[in-house]
């Protein structure tokens, strides 16, 4: 995303700095877990880190941007059937790399139970005897699955990615900029640009279909009675409002990807 956003990124994995003059940015590759640290103590101005991690270690820094990426769950899990919800952990065992994030939401639910602080692999924690429970992060499931191991009660959070500052923190050179182009790389994501042309009579369903952000382009076609209209649509809803236009008449529709914007 910094790349797309037009900053200096690293070639090489071993490179952990990089100075990026043309837009006066220090980029510094920490561990994700270390991130939400240094921009809590003002050590650098902003960072990007999953907010699971933001919140267990306690920093005092917030998010400013959702990222849409590295999106997980942060769950309970225990063998199948010992327990229904949080309250059943009352006197157990409770493994997990996650510890402030886990003692913070079982003092929460006021359920005492014992937390076990683990560097990874928390799963296989339970078969070797070290925890009753375990609390991971929880994408598609597999990894729990694979080791015997059934979800327990609802979400303790919904993590992705974010870019995160350090609370009360003054101004910091350079970030309305970041912001704007990680916001543009976002919206380029998630959106196409749609162009069509359809019947005058219809433009006003078919704008319906395609409001766009503001307002749709609507361009007079060397054709007498008909126009061409211009308007981004949301990427994953593309093929549906294609058919949808293909139903009002509109013909000639085209999608095109967005490389760039700034809203
Ligand atoms: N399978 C996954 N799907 C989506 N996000 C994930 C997944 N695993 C971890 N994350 C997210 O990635 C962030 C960092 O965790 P990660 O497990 O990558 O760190 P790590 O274990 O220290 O690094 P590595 O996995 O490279 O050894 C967390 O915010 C977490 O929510
Ligand atoms: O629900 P799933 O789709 O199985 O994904 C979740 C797993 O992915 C992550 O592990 P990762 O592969 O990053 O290994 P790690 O434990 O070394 O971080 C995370 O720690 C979980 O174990
Ligand atoms: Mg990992």
């Amino acid at each position: 995303m910094l790349h797309e956003a037009g900053y200096r990124q690293r070639k090489d994995s071993r490179e952990l700095v990089l100075t990026d003059p043309e837009n006066n940015v220090e980029f510094f590759y920490l561990r994700p877990r270390d991130i939400a640290v240094y921009v809590g103590e003002g050590t650098l101005d902003v960072g990007i880190t999953g907010r699971d991690l933001l919140l267990d270690s306690g920093a005092n820094a917030e998010e400013i941007l959702q990222l849409g990426f590295g999106e997980s769950t942060f769950r309970y899990a225990a063998k199948p059937g010992t327990a229904r919800s949080v309250q059943d952990f009352a006197g157990k065992r409770v493994a997990t790399s996650y510890a402030g994030l886990v003692a913070k939401h079982l003092a929460d639910k006021g359920v005492n139970a014992e937390v076990i602080r683990l560097d990874g692999a928390v799963e296989t924690a339970i078969r070797l005897g070290v925890a009753d429970v375990i609390a991971d992060v929880v994408s598609t499931g597999t990894t729990l699955r694979q080791a015997g191991l059934e979800l327990v009660d609802e979400p303790i959070l919904h993590s992705e990615a974010v870019l995160i500052r350090r609370v009360g923190a003054g101004s910091v050179p350079g970030l309305e900029q970041l912001v704007r182009r990680l916001q543009g790389v976002l919206v380029a994501r998630r959106y196409v640009m749609m162009d069509y042309d359809v019947r005058v009579e219809m433009v006003e369903e078919a704008c319906k279909l395609t409001p766009g952000f503001e307002s749709p382009t609507v361009s007079p076609l060397h054709r007498e009675g008909w126009v061409a209209v211009r308007a981004m649509v949301l990427r994953k809803d593309a093929q549906r409002i294609m058919d949808d236009l293909w139903e009002l008449g509109a013909r000639a529709i085209l999608v095109t990807d967005i490389h760039a914007c700034r809203l």
